[in-house]
């Protein structure tokens, strides 16, 4: 239907209009009000009385606050101009029956005169019943408590640059045709906004509380990537005044990821929160000088079927669990309990601290701070008794001798013998004094010369590379074999300067309750993707050394293909970790991304892992062709039809598409023989950005990214009936947003078979 058909066409029309002009109004008027506040600083900085705290100090500081806002709204504003809004809900309210109509769109405007809201921001307590309601009653939360009324009317709009393009009413039949316009659309190489289209469970993610942990399983394309995003865009709006950007923390499986996800968060008004991998955050905790050994070399190596050494996968599995960590605790407990020397602190013959009162203070009173932090707090504790005790020696001392003196003046007569005492006095009392000063400067450092700080990675190393100290600390749950292969295995890796993934956590957990970090880290409200690929430790020591409990882990038991490493179930997080009462678990199970007949054959293969604990994914109603699989007889035969398909669907428009190949070899194989006239990379672990077109990524590196149209090739690298290569399969086949094809030498993919 045409949009200007709508009953409501014109007065949709004016209103849109109305908007656009006062936002312009509203531009104009801030661009003039920032000129004049740039002046009045200017003049207040030119009336600055540095020794004053004057009016032109405070001037300026008002001043620039209001400059801050008046330039955060005028961007959001400024955004938004030729789209104010995407959706209206007419509302009732309960409590006075009166009528409101509210156009919902990515930021606020309220009309100078009367105070109604023009646009209403997506994520404001009352645009909940947007995402929350249908039409009829609803209730939503704010803080004054719980209100209620009725949805008298929802609508979404299409608008471009700033013309009505189309009016969609949603009543209680409607299907959500608004989202899936959206997902028809072809992908960009960015991650987008999606706050028109947020469906009732994602909105239940980004609203859920801020205080505690929650956990969320979602399928593949469930939106958990997006609605991370969301959820921090939602945090930094509601609790502006308690939380700045850089407190929220995005961890992310690797750079390029990173950099997929990073425009659209200055779209949704998030900027300068911290972005990281957890392999960067670690190097800058623990020190960069040790040479990670690749992330990626465990799945490289299973993918290609070496890791034959059931003691390796033993150790890689052991190194991320809480039995490690108690085995690291067990030695920093002694290590505590035997830092402080079993000795008095003493000036001359006077005690100033017992051994047992620093022991206390160590042990007791700063138990709080890492051990040489406690120190330095110890070492002004005596350096400040140090300067009493020895002001009341040196004048005990002085008055001991000046009044022998005197008594042998006074009593004795003057001869040439009661001259040399006296002059021998004099001489032992300046030694004397001359000794406590001298002791004294040098006292508390030769106490603190007692502990010698080393390097984090030499602690760990005591433990790791030494088999008593291994035997000693794990307290009997190690084997003589598992000990032995621990201590080789660490002593190859770490005297050669080298650190697998799993030591990071022992080493920043040890630097935490040991050294201490350099810099205070402001990050208290973590969000993780591809959270699945942690294991328990990894967790952990995130959740000690930020000492929060605001977590927001999104993942996919079924896209763990880590997990040789990682946690296999969500319940190992919630039992140890944070517990099970407080941490809030919600499971997505509708997929956006691709069509019913891609994930129908997505599940069909996931299907094939025996675990119940896996949900089947609900693709929302969006029909294509099925995935196509064909058997070629040669790698000829196979690389020649590739290039003309991809020749024929890069027709089609598809801004991204992507050869999916089990390992990088072959990637590179493929590569090789691909004829020149295609424009195709290769995306590896190395690369930070991916800017579109044809490009070849390994199964594993795939994951968390899209695209139009997917291949997955398989000519030397066979998928294999097990659970590693069903879930890159699984992976792989998700990635897909309109089209998947299957191309493979004869004999390959056999698992397919029955599908
Ligand atoms: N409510 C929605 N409206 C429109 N598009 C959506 C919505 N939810 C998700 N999408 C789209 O679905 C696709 C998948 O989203 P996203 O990558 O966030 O999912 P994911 O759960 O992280 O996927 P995966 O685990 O497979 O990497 C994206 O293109 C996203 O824009």
């Amino acid at each position: 239907m045409s949009v200007k058909k709508h009953p409501d066409y014109i007065e949709e029309k004016e209103r849109l209009e109305y908007t656009k002009e006062y936002i312009e109004e509203v531009l104009t008027a801030t661009t003039d009000y920032r000129d004049k506040y740039k002046s009045n600083i200017k003049e207040a900085m030119k009336e600055l009385d540095y020794l004053d705290s004057s009016q032109s100090y405070i001037n300026i500081i008002l001043n620039s606050k209001f400059m801050e806002t008046a330039e955060k709204n005028f961007e959001a504003l400024y955004k938004v101009k030729d789209k104010p809004y995407f959706a209206r809900v007419d509302f009732q309210r309960e409590e006075n029956n009166k009528k409101e109509k509210l156009y919902i769109g990515k930021t606020s405007l309220y009309r100078a005169e009367d105070d109604i809201p023009l646009i209403v921001d997506w994520r404001s307590p009352v645009a909940n019943i947007y995402y929350e309601g249908r039409l009829g009653p609803i209730t939503y939360e704010t803080t004054d408590g719980t209100q209620k009324g009725d949805i008298l009317l929802k609508r979404q709009f299409t608008i471009e640059q700033g013309e009505l393009k189309g009016i969609l009413d949603v009543d209680v039949t409607t299907n959500d045709s608004f989202l899936q316009s959206s997902l028809d659309a072809n992908v960009d190489n960015r991650l987008k906004d999606i706050a028109s289209t947020i469906q009732r469970e994602q909105n239940k993610v980004i609203r859920a509380p801020i205080n505690k942990p929650l956990i969320v399983q979602g399928v593949a394309g469930s939106g958990k990537t997006t609605i991370a995003l969301h959820r921090i865009a939602y945090f930094i709006y509601t609790y502006e005044k308690t939380f700045s950007p850089e407190n929220f923390m995005i961890i992310a499986p690797n750079n390029l990821f990173l950099n997929y996800i990073s425009d659209v968060l200055p779209e949704l008004g998030v900027e300068d929160v911290v972005q990281t991998t957890f392999v960067d955050f670690m190097r800058d905790l623990v020190g960069k000088k040790y040479k990670l050994v690749n992330k990626n070399k465990y799945i490289i190596d299973s993918v290609e079927d070496n890791v034959e050494n059931s003691l390796y996968r033993w150790l890689i599995l052991f190194k991320g669990t809480l039995d490690f960590r108690n085995i690291i605790d067990n030695y920093i407990k002694e290590f505590e309990t035997n830092f402080i020397p079993n000795e008095d602190i003493l000036l001359g013959d006077i005690t100033l601290l017992t051994y047992s009162e620093i022991n206390d203070m160590f042990l007791v009173d700063l138990s709080y701070l890492p051990f040489f932090k406690r120190l330095s707090k110890i070492k002004t504790r005596i350096s400040r008794k140090l300067k009493e005790v020895k002001k009341d020696i040196l004048e005990s001392t002085m008055n001991y001798y000046d009044s022998n003196i005197e008594d042998i003046r006074y009593l004795e007569e003057d001869t040439e013998e009661r001259r040399l005492k006296i002059v021998s006095l004099i001489n032992e009392r300046d030694d004397k004094i001359k000794s406590i000063k001298k002791q004294s400067s040098t006292l508390v450092k030769d106490y603190m010369n007692n502990f010698d700080k080393k390097k984090i990675i030499e602690y760990y190393n005591h433990i790791v590379c030494n088999k008593d100290n291994l035997r000693e600390y794990s307290k009997d749950i190690l084997t003589e074999e598992q000990i032995d292969f621990m201590y080789n295995h660490s002593k190859n890796i770490l005297y050669d300067n080298k650190l697998e993934l799993e030591d990071y956590s022992p080493l920043a957990y040890m630097k935490h309750k040991i050294l201490g970090f350099t810099k205070k880290l402001k990050m208290n409200n973590v969000l993780i993707d591809e959270a699945q690929d942690f294991n328990i430790f990894e967790f952990y020591i995130l959740k000690e050394i930020l000492n929060t409990n605001m977590f927001t882990l999104l993942g996919d038991i079924s896209q763990g293909i880590h997990s040789y490493r990682s946690i296999n179930d969500w319940d190992e997080v919630m039992e140890g970790v944070f517990s099970k009462e407080e941490t809030s678990y919600m499971s997505l199970v509708q997929s956006y991304r691709t069509t019913i007949e891609i994930m129908d054959y997505a599940n069909k293969i996931i299907s094939k892992i025996d675990n119940d604990k896996i949900d089947l994914a609900k693709p929302v109603i969006r029909h294509g062709n099925p995935p196509e699989r064909v058997s070629f007889k040669s790698k000829e035969l196979l690389i020649d039809k590739l290039h003309d398909k991809i020749q024929s669907v890069k027709e089609k428009n598809y801004k991204t598409i992507a050869v999916i190949c089990k390992s990088l070899e072959e990637c590179n194989k493929i590569k090789k023989q691909m004829n020149k006239d295609i424009e195709i990379n290769i995306l590896t672990d190395k690369d930070t950005s991916y800017k579109g077109g044809v490009v070849l990524v390994p199964s594993y590196l795939a994951k968390g990214l899209e695209f139009d149209c997917i291949f997955i090739v398989s000519i030397d690298e066979d998928y294999l009936d097990k659970d590693l290569d069903i879930k890159l399969l699984y992976v792989a086949m998700t990635r897909a947003l309109h089209e998947a094809y299957i191309y493979h030498l004869e004999g390959n993919l056999t698992l397919l078979d029955e599908i």
